[in-house]
């Protein structure tokens, strides 16, 4: 038998009307032969099943999903419903979930599914097609391109590849583009994969360009202001630290630098300079959150369709909201999710404010802690990654996490334990930078990602760790509050039930981001009725995402995703599920038939 707790509210209700339990009264009613539900009502209600709650703000009820036939399409983000062929629509009926996720659900059940999201940076080491097919296979959930590297056509050959891999093979992995942000960065080192600079020597930074290839121990910088901006006696750090320079003496365009502390110099890598002690801000300040260059590139990610653009040094929340609604005058039907990377101390400064304009985070470890002590990064972290999950942000863990990987097979006990780290403090995802891109085993390192994670994750459910973070109500309308209130309620209960996965039906992933939010003990099935937005909902903690055209009518929705489910093995007769729906606002606890 089925049970299900509903509520109730109507169009024209009044938002003046506060105190919703107080005004509610109680009934049990059979809805069907199988289901028997509590309402929890405000007001009379004068026809009971076909009643929907039209209020909630997540409710598109003009979709033409509502009309179409209820066929589970779900191939987890892989995009075979937009580029259906008809020979493919008449084979609807059938599942597609990608390979990783199906094995996985069918090998290890429900409860062993891998909760935190990966991002792998694609570059020379990973950009093969079978070098991809070995991360998604892997867990890749979100290819990063960086467009501080390569080509445009390289970036568009990754794209194009990633895309294929997810028609062909049935993947869902989304694609991120990271912007390169107009921070000062030394030039790619005339075409070597680095140099070494060493104690006591004289090396030029210079703003030339140098047509016959850059003369021994010298270095370009992006940034014409340089010279006239630095001072005889400043510090030059690299890469936040992995060499050190002092300025010792400028010649027009050129400025001469002492090496102070030897490093290995890699292409355009970040430059920051010290005066007495403090990062010299003037010059950052003045440069655009969004070069000309990276609106070029935005431009491209836009015509590509990326589904994530990671802005770099964000400094305040307007460049986001600039961003986004540029984004979406140029965009219309898809739905590109901006990311604010937090790599500055403006950026730390204005986080709230940031985070609630933007659509997910990042903490951009490399260049934070070139601008902030390195000791204040993991007190950061923590902070930046408490307050996305509190405004239900998605939140990424970048840099460095297994940087020894790099060069070795295996990671370092204390990167395992960076990684274990950030996986408790429940990120939504954990990013590979160098390690994949240009590193000499890319797949080992996801490997080790996706294991401790697995590990971790699964650690933490069985000492009961619930922590006891307080979510604030983050909703501005009644209806919204009652979404949240419903996905607080419903998480609650599925681990106090021990059930085996929550079911979400959302046309806007935001019911499902909601419930993801609480970090429930069970996996979390989203089924959504677009590409995009199931894409997105690959970068959101615990969410398996599954497109699916389903209507408003959740009885129905329920009986057609069991059978597709079941015919492929994916759940059983028995399990114990939850289902939640921005249709009708409603709880359900049933056992699968
Ligand atoms: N498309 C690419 N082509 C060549 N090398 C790349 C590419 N993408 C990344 N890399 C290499 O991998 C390293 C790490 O990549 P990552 O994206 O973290 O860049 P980054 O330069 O550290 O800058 P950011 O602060 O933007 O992350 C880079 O320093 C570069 O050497
Ligand atoms: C990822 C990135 O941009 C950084 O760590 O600086
Ligand atoms: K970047
Ligand atoms: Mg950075």
């Amino acid at each position: 038998m089925a049970q299900s707790l509903q509520f109730f509210t109507s169009t024209t209700r009044s938002p003046t009307v506060s105190a919703f339990p107080n005004h509610t009264h109680y009934a049990i009613s059979k809805l069907s032969s199988r289901r028997s539900s509590i309402f929890l009502f405000p007001m009379t209600i004068t026809s009971n099943y076909s009643i929907r709650a039209s209020s909630t703000s997540d409710l598109d009820s003009s979709s033409p999903s509502s009309s179409s036939s209820q066929v589970l399409v779900s191939d987890n983000g892989a995009g075979f419903v937009s580029t259906a062929s008809p020979a493919f629509v008449s084979d609807l009926s059938s599942i597609e979930v990608d390979a990783v996720t199906e094995t996985e659900l069918k090998e290890n059940g429900f409860r062993s599914t891998r909760r935190t999201k990966l991002v792998c940076t694609i570059g020379p080491a990973s950009c093969g097609f079978e070098q991809l097919e070995a991360l998604a296979v892997g867990g890749m959930n979100v290819a990063r391109i960086n467009m501080c590297h390569g080509t445009r056509e390289w970036h568009k050959m990754v794209i194009e590849r990633v895309r294929r891999l997810n028609e062909e093979k049935g993947f869902a992995v989304a694609i991120m583009m990271d912007t390169e942000g107009s921070e000062i960065h030394m030039g790619d080192l005339g075409g070597a994969s680095s140099a070494k600079a060493e104690d006591g020597e004289i090396w030029t930074f210079s703003v030339r360009a140098f047509d016959t290839g850059l003369p021994e121990h010298t270095i370009n910088v992006n940034y014409d202001g340089f010279a006239e901006d630095v001072k005889v006696g400043d510090e030059l750090v690299v890469d936040g630290g992995m060499a050190r320079f002092e300025v010792i003496e400028k010649i027009g365009p050129d400025v001469k630098c002492l090496c102070t502390d030897p490093g290995l110099l890699l292409p355009r890598a970040n430059l920051t300079f010290w005066r007495n002690g403090s990062l010299v801000r003037e010059r950052n300040a003045m440069l655009p959150t969004i070069s000309s260059k990276d609106w070029l590139d935005i431009d491209f990610g836009i015509a590509e369709g990326v589904d994530f653009i990671a802005i770099s040094f964000v400094k305040s929340a307007e460049v986001i909201k600039h961003l986004k609604s540029y984004i979406a005058a140029r965009s219309r039907d898809s739905d590109i999710s901006v990311i604010a990377k937090i790599e500055s101390i403006d950026s730390l400064k204005n986080l709230e404010e940031i985070i609630r304009a933007s659509d997910g985070a990042m903490v951009a470890r490399g260049d934070l802690g070139a601008q902030i002590p390195l000791e204040q990064v993991p007190s950061a972290q923590q902070r930046i990654v408490q307050v996305c999950r509190q405004l239900n942000k998605p939140v990424i863990v970048a840099s460095q996490l297994l940087e020894s990987m790099i060069e070795y097979p295996t990671p370092t006990r204390a990167e395992v334990a960076d990684v274990s780290e950030a996986v408790r403090q429940r990120a939504d995802a954990l990013m590979l930078s160098g390690e994949s891109a240009m590193g000499q085993y890319p797949e080992k390192a996801l490997t080790v990602l996706r294991s401790v994670s697995l590990r971790i994750e699964r650690w933490w459910r069985e000492e009961k760790h619930h922590e006891a973070m307080s979510l604030p109500a983050i909703g501005t309308s009644f209806s919204e509050n009652i979404s949240e209130e419903i996905c607080v309620s419903a998480a609650k209960m599925a681990n106090n039930l021990g059930v085996d996965a929550l079911f979400v039906y959302t046309k806007t992933g935001h019911m499902a981001s909601l419930l993801s939010r609480c970090r429930p003990d069970c996996p979390i099935f989203a089924f959504t009725t677009t590409t995009s937005v199931r894409r997105c909902l690959n970068l959101q903690w615990g969410l398996i995402p599954f497109r699916l055209s389903f209507s408003d009518d959740m009885e129905t929705n329920l009986n057609k995703t069991f059978s597709l489910l079941k015919a492929r093995n994916l759940i059983k007769s028995g399990d114990l599920v939850i289902a939640v729906s921005d249709m009708l606002q409603s709880i359900q606890v049933m056992n699968v038939p």
